[in-house]
């Protein structure tokens, strides 16, 4: 049975939800105060809406791209030639390329593939700066020599190549488009002429040209929106690029994480091999990963799975967690927890002491976070739903918080096609400001006097820089307090400290990106911060208990008095029976009073 094959099969029970996404008062954001630099976001009523994806629930069937049909369905193999095909290129890489990359020899693939990104985007940016230099920007190459024009229209050995006029490619999508032949051969000459534009161009046609005709191209030939190609294009060099759309085309490796609760991956690994499994272990990155690579029985079902000796998750999502790194005995709180993969990791890394609040606003899906919380026998967690944004109102004071954040799912288009067309540029800013919201709270629900912490992870499975960076930016500016840490993880690109035209805070190269082109596993963010005290230190000379209450005081929301208040809880106790009643269709009294925004961390802390 191939990978593929097994994959379907392996996963034909588990425990995929319909209906995920992520809560936020969205719908009434203007999308120009989108960015806004402002604890303004914090206020607002807590609604529903359904947009978001998760990394961790493992589909059940193969995913479909809904809506747009791609023409890369209709393509045998994989065709267009991208940087690891490129047998040209092969001396300069690691002797590891040849064969499929398994997390085993990812690390040596990446590193290989992040000089090779490194070089390309070093030649990308010093064609635009000649481009520049020479004041062509979009009407240059007027002056490319016949020479070169002729190269580039011989380009590749199949009679000439005529990149479309506007006026042409109106025409074309008038008749349906191109047939995939085409597109394919017309995306490979682009990447081409990309790569060497001087030289390869042709006469008296800019850059922006080629670039668009390719981000069309890809967006008909991979199914996505021209709206997210582009976006998503514009993350790497071209060639690059390419890399990361193919990836998307194919599944990420089966992976298991161990649950030390019950057993030991070694254990584990024998009884799965005397089921017919066959597995190795995944990296020196995680002792409690396994990847499977065949099985002759649903990895899904196995008495192993039933009893909780593991959980099938995303290798990129054990990342967040080794980053956290929490320990024994503490207060942590996991913020938008379910379906509980990293909570449960979590709890095995506690060893079962001390305390996990694993919070999810989606009460539906905190069905199946309490079954794998018992499922793998984790004796340290409260499960609990609220908006993020209550907290540290709700309770705070924590150790280490983990904010995997509802995010767009870029990272992981290989589980759900549906991403390539159901995002729009609105939807992008909406999730980044619910993310700065979030980020705040989660913040402030640390306490800086930890003495075992005071760390907050940020993670999202997504790629793009408005739902990382760019948050993770603005609560470095809005929180003096924090400050950004190394991840401890071992791999990973650096995340971008220029994008675009924005400069971000320079620590933000200590955050980590992961790519499916690059890592083998599903597009993922990772950032630490270290929360310290918000005030300044008390005199010297003043008694500890002073000192003490100083410091309750004049921490923002972290660990001033948190404990349940009935009266500031009626307003949200009667939201949340105001909405249960109306879920059940029934009829929902008038308010008993007007209601104002509910109180936000901020307002709570104040
Ligand atoms: C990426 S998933 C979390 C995956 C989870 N950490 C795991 O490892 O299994 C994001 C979660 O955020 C939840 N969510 C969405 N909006 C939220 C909000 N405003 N507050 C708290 N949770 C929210 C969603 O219901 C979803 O379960």
């Amino acid at each position: 049975m191939d990978i593929e094959s097994q994959t379907k099969s392996l996963f034909h029970d588990n425990e995929h939800e319909e209906g995920e996404g992520f809560i936020g008062d969205l719908n009434d954001v203007d999308m120009d105060d989108a960015d806004v630099d402002d604890d303004d976001l914090l206020n607002g009523p807590v609604q529903e809406l359904d947009l978001g994806s998760d990394e961790d629930e493992i589909e059940l069937a193969p995913s479909r791209t809904k809506g747009k049909k791609s023409k890369q369905h209709e393509r045998p193999l994989k065709i267009i030639p991208t940087a690891s095909d490129d047998s040209s290129d092969s001396d300069d890489d690691d002797s590891d390329e040849d064969g499929p990359i398994t997390i085993a020899n990812m690390e040596a693939r990446s590193r290989a593939m992040d000089v090779k990104a490194a070089r390309e985007a070093e030649l990308d940016a010093e064609e635009m700066r000649n481009a520049e230099l020479a004041g062509e920007e979009d009407d240059d190459l007027a002056d490319a020599d016949d020479e070169e024009a002729t190269e580039s229209d011989g380009g590749d050995g199949e009679g000439a190549f005529h990149l479309p006029t506007a006026e042409e490619r109106e025409e074309e999508k008038k008749s349906g488009g191109p047939d995939v032949h085409t597109v394919q051969r017309r995306m490979r000459e682009c990447v081409r002429v990309l790569g060497k534009f001087k030289k390869l161009a042709a006469k008296g046609r800019p850059r922006s040209e080629y670039v668009h005709q390719l981000i069309s191209d890809i967006a008909s030939y991979y199914g996505y929106n021209e709206f997210l190609a582009e976006k998503l294009f514009q993350l790497f060099p071209v060639a690059e690029a390419i890399e990361f759309f193919e990836a998307n085309e194919v599944p990420r490796p089966v992976t298991i994480r161990t649950n030390t609760l019950r057993t030991r991956r070694r254990d584990l690994a024998q009884a799965l091999i005397n089921r017919g499994v066959n597995l190795e272990p995944i990296g020196k990155w995680t002792n409690v990963g396994l990847q499977v690579f065949e099985s002759s029985v649903p990895i899904g079902a196995t008495p192993e799975y039933l009893a909780g000796h593991y959980m099938l998750q995303a290798a990129s999502s054990f990342l967040p967690v080794i980053a956290l790194s929490p320990q024994p005995g503490e207060r942590v709180l996991d913020m938008a927890s379910a379906p509980g993969g990293k909570t449960t990791h979590m709890a095995a890394l506690m060893e079962n002491t001390g305390v996990v609040f694993a919070n999810d606003a989606n009460k539906a899906r905190t069905k199946s976070l309490t079954a794998n919380v018992h499922r793998l026998g984790c004796k340290n967690v409260v499960v609990c739903s609220y908006d993020g944004r209550e907290f540290p109102k709700v309770m705070g004071g924590f150790d280490r918080v983990l904010l995997d954040a509802p995010c767009s799912g870029t990272g992981v288009i290989s589980k759900d096609a549906s991403v390539k067309t159901n995002k729009s540029e609105r939807d992008f800013a909406l999730l980044s400001h619910l993310q700065k919201q979030l980020i705040l709270c989660a913040i402030d629900s640390v306490t800086p006097d930890s003495k075992t912490g005071g760390y907050l992870v940020y993670s999202t499975c997504s790629v793009t820089v408005d739902e990382n960076e760019a948050v993770v930016d603005y609560a470095l500016r809005k929180r003096p307090n924090v400050k950004l840490v190394d991840t401890g993880l071992e791999f990973g690109r650096p995340g971008y400290t220029k994008y675009r035209g924005k400069t971000f805070n320079e620590k933000l190269s200590l955050t980590r990106r992961f790519y499916p082109h690059v890592h083998n596993m599903d597009g993922f963010y990772v950032a630490k911060f270290k929360i310290e005290r918000r005030a300044k230190a008390p005199p010297k000379d003043e008694g500890a208990a002073a000192s003490k209450s100083a410091a309750a005081e004049e921490v923002d929301g972290g660990d001033a008095d948190v404990g349940f208040d009935s009266e500031e809880d009626k307003p949200y106790l009667e939201e949340a029976k105001r909405k249960m009643m109306k879920a059940k269709g029934l009829r929902v009294p008038p308010r008993s009073k007007p209601v104002k925004a509910l109180p936000t961390a901020v307002e709570a802390a104040a």
